[in-house]
């Protein structure tokens, strides 16, 4: 039984006994937690230790070794975790021919659209007004960051698995990620984080999940 089980809210996510092995080589876990409303947590392991596998595997780009994620209480299911989870890989998962707005809509087809921002609206808040209509491919790195940043904004997911979020943006760009995560924690939605930086969600005291590299 996990601490507090009894008395918890329902969490947003939960993991038990989770698990993933490569080629019968464990990558990491079994892990026991639980994600509620309102909570950005960061994870923390030395290289390899296995955040980016984990992330992958609570987004269902992976199947799980062993154990369970549960979301909102429910099994994770394709359609369920389409509407309510975004993940932010270390690629910025954008077609290069199309422009920011193009990418944009085409999110919106495919995820839906939260209440109350524009694609338009996305761009300006993550300081890309005036890049609409300019082919992705011609962007830098760090402005294609932030059209996947926008993308976050308008998804309705509630649940944010954010890999290297911080990666390729100056001390603007940072900044706005921690905007980006206070403002998903106050409208009750929930982050998990892998980052190396110390700049990384500095709101607050984030709880902490230590993956160690276990092979
Ligand atoms: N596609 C793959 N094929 C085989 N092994 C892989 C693959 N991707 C990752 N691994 C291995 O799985 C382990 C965990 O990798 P993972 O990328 O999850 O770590 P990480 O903690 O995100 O690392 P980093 O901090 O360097 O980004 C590593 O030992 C890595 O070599």
């Amino acid at each position: 039984m996990i601490a507090g089980e009894s008395n918890d809210p329902m969490p947003l996510l939960e993991a038990r006994d989770l698990s993933y092995s490569r080629n019968d080589e464990p990558v990491f876990g079994p892990l026991d937690f639980r994600l509620h409303a309102g909570e950005v947590v960061l994870i923390e392991g030395d290289n390899g230790s296995g955040k980016t596998t984990l992330l992958r595997v609570l987004s269902g780009l992976l199947a799980p070794g062993g154990g369970s994620v549960r979301l909102n209480g429910e099994n994770l299911t394709v359609a369920r975790l389409s509407h309510q989870v975004a993940l932010l890989g270390h690629q910025p998962g954008l077609k290069a021919d199309l422009t920011p707005l193009e990418n944009l809509n085409f999110a919106i087809g495919v995820f839906g659209l939260r209440a109350g921002i524009t694609p338009h609206l996305a761009l300006s808040s993550v300081g890309l007004e005036g890049y609409e209509d300019v082919p992705t491919r011609q962007l830098s790195a760090g402005q294609k960051k932030r059209v996947s940043l926008a993308r976050l904004l308008l998804v309705p997911a509630a649940l944010w698995l954010l890999d290297e979020p911080y990666a390729n943006l100056d001390r603007e760009g940072i900044d706005l990620v921690n905007r980006l995560l206070d403002a998903q924690a106050r409208r009750g939605g929930a982050a998990l984080v892998t980052s190396h930086g110390a700049y990384a969600f500095t709101s607050g005291s984030p709880r902490r999940l230590p993956l160690r590299a276990t092979a």
